[in-house]
């Protein structure tokens, strides 16, 4: 049973996490504490938005939480370690979404055998709605693994992956939602430049992501087989699927996620 779980990093990230496992009650404002480098402004923002408890001490932020949520950029890291390390117990667990980063090299940035659980969840955490991979660094439990499972498993589903993959997993589910925004984006700006006004195109948009995403979940049928579906010969998909060939759609999106793997590696690899 969790008693206190501290954020060390108060950005969009840390907000959306917050914001989901209030949502569901998983926690009481009283449990979660949160802090950030030195920006007052932002935590007096999420404690009237959520009346969580905002403190800009690092040490007392952390001070008997169960787990100590890692959620800062890579490269602020190291600094925000430094600013915690003699103070974590031995039966407290570090859960860390940073990208890139390995279990290993975040127990050594403690310098002693801390338990660690890497998560990757991505922002649709604020409505329950994540896809989170999550893998067990050497030092944590399978008591570790579960409690972090339960939790974000109330705010979205939980997938248990090996460490290895996470880079992988970063570049698919991590930043997918950026992606389909982007190629939303995309399709909106189609329509309206064919003269459709853009609110009706949002919705029509929306709506049409959010059912082929539930299709994807309820059918049965793989991507492929529901795409073929929609594709009469000689019809409109068709054309359109033609297009993005020609494009080279394919391999766009093939070359973004491989892109975004790489970054992670690179980004892990400067701790
Ligand atoms: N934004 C996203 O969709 C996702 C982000 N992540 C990971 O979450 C982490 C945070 O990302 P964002 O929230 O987008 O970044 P952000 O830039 O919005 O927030 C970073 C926070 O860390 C704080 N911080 C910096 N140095 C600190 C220190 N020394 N001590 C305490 N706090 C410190 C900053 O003040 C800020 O509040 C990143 O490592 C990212 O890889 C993971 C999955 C998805
Ligand atoms: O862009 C980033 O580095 C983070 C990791 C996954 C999503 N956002």
């Amino acid at each position: 049973m969790l008693k206190k779980v501290s954020f060390m990093g108060a950005g969009s990230m840390a907000e959306s996490i917050i914001a989901g496992i209030l949502n569901k009650d998983f926690l009481t404002k009283e449990q979660i504490f949160v802090t950030n480098r030195n920006n007052q402004e932002r935590l007096d923002k999420l404690q009237e938005s959520y009346q969580i408890q905002v403190i800009k001490d690092k040490q007392e932020v952390i001070t008997d939480a169960d787990i100590v949520m890692l959620s800062m950029k890579p490269h602020d890291m190291e600094a925000a370690i430094e600013s915690i390390k003699e103070h974590i117990q031995p039966n407290q667990l570090i859960v860390s979404v940073v990208a890139g980063v390995s279990s290993d090299d975040i127990s050594n940035l403690f310098g002693k055998e801390v338990p660690v659980i890497r998560a990757m969840p991505n922002t649709s955490v604020a409505i329950g709605a994540s896809a989170t991979a999550v893998s067990k660094g050497k030092h944590a439990t399978e008591e570790h693994i579960n409690a972090v499972i339960e939790l974000f498993n109330t705010i979205g589903t939980v997938t248990v992956v090996n460490e290895a993959d996470m880079h992988t997993v970063t570049g698919i589910s991590g930043s997918g939602p950026a992606y389909i925004y982007y190629f939303v984006e995309a399709m909106e700006k189609a329509a309206v430049d064919a003269g459709l006004d853009k609110e009706v195109a949002k919705d029509l948009i929306t709506q049409t992501v959010v059912g082929a995403g539930e299709m994807l979940k309820h059918s049965g049928q793989t991507a492929g087989e529901l795409r073929e579906n929609i594709t009469s010969p000689g019809g409109t998909t068709q054309s359109g699927l033609e297009a993005l060939a020609f494009n080279d759609f394919q391999e766009a999106v093939i070359e973004c996620v491989k892109s975004a793997r790489e970054r992670s590696i690179e980004l892990g690899d400067k701790i």
